[in-house]
């Protein structure tokens, strides 16, 4: 749970404070007035990691050096600095090393945003993003046989681009793509078919139809590295690539037999979306045994009035969730009483409750 945020220089704040109810919050505004970003900020200062951008760059403000996040996260003080000299971190004001030892300790979140239809319909490479996100918060190896993998996949590839590397050197970067390939591989693996149960649950409650939602992981490597390298090892020459391995991972979706990217209806391809989200926080819940934090990137105004209040019942009672609209005339019941905020131009104002 969040108790407090502060940001300096993020996005389109200069500074920022907030403290939060154990419930959490609605940020209320037009488009492009900050609302996103506020949501992102908790994303970042908790997982290191922000769903809209793949660095750090963007996130600081027009003409600023560099930013500040901080907060009071599940009881510990984190601090985020990123600028020229990089990105540092503290737990209780201890500085920490590695982003791994900050995140062993940070907090879990859960991300909805109206771009998660993007996993059903888009390419792999968001189905990989998905269980990446995941994976990470799930198991602390993870995040760093990702690392590993990629560096030694991005070192490869210019090898083979390069036409003259000789053999040992492409086996080199081979060992280190065989050792975290698998790994990564099993733990993808493994996670997917602890999320299908969940989101094959979720799919059927929101859409209050007998929709039958399967996900099926497809290796990129067929299970094994080693022999997908051996078996590929020509063609790689004739391609100048790597051609199989966990970078081509994916996930088979279908809704009744059938697949979900060419046959669901936009609103179907939607919950089918959340389905995979909600399972996600499920997921983390169960083996992390902590309740994870929602962040809800206004993601009602898609959904029909039925699907909304399913959402709502959907989503767990005790869990802290903080919410973006630009309108909350679709509020109504417990949510009434959240804590409301008005997002304008950078500034954020809490509305009092209506007495
Ligand atoms: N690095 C940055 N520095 C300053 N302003 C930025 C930066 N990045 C984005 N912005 C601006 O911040 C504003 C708020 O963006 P944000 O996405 O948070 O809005 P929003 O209220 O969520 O909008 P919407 O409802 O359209 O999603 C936008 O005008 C955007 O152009």
């Amino acid at each position: 749970m969040l108790t407090s945020l502060r940001l300096i220089d993020f996005r389109c704040f200069e500074e920022l404070s907030l403290e939060f109810s154990e419930c959490g919050g609605i940020f209320i505004g037009d488009n492009a007035q900050g609302k996103t970003s506020i949501l992102e900020a908790i994303c970042v200062l908790v997982r290191l990691q922000s769903p809209r951008a793949k660095t750090m760059r963007p996130l600081v403000r027009f003409e600023a050096a560099g930013l500040g996040l901080a907060g009071e996260c599940w009881e510990r003080d984190l601090t985020l600095r990123y600028g020229r000299g990089g990105a540092q971190l503290q737990i209780d004001g201890e500085s920490l090393e590695t982003q791994n030892l900050y995140l062993q300790q940070s907090g879990l979140i859960v991300w909805m945003g109206n771009e998660d239809v993007d996993l059903v319909r888009g390419s792999g490479g968001g189905r990989r993003h998905y269980l990446d996100f995941i994976c990470s918060q799930l198991d602390s190896g993870y995040r760093r046989a990702l690392s590993r993998y990629r560096r030694a996949l991005k070192a490869r590839n210019l090898l083979l681009k390069d036409r003259v590397s000789s053999d040992a050197e492409l086996n080199a970067y081979a060992e280190v793509l065989i050792e975290h390939g698998d790994y990564l591989t099993k733990v993808r693996a493994q996670t997917l078919s602890l999320l299908e149960p969940l989101a094959s649950t979720a799919q059927q409650e929101i859409s209050g139809r007998d929709e039958k939602l399967e996900l099926r992981f497809q290796s990129g490597s067929g299970g094994d590295m080693r022999e997908a390298l051996a078996t590929t090892a020509e063609a790689e020459r004739r391609q100048r690539q790597t051609l199989e391995g966990p970078h081509r991972d994916d996930v088979r979706i279908t809704i009744n037999g059938m697949p979900a990217a060419d046959f669901a209806s936009e609103g179907q391809q939607r919950t089918i979306a959340l389905a995979l989200k909600l399972a996600q926080g499920e997921a983390i819940q169960s083996i992390a045994g902590r309740v994870p934090v929602y962040l809800l990137d206004d993601i009602f105004g898609e959904l029909d009035p039925d699907r909304r209040n399913a959402l709502m019942k959907y989503l767990p009672k005790h869990a802290q969730k903080f919410i973006t609209t630009t309108t909350i005339d679709w509020l109504q019941g417990e949510w009434a009483d959240w804590e409301k905020y008005d997002v304008c131009e950078g500034r954020v104002k809490r509305l009092l409750a209506e007495s």
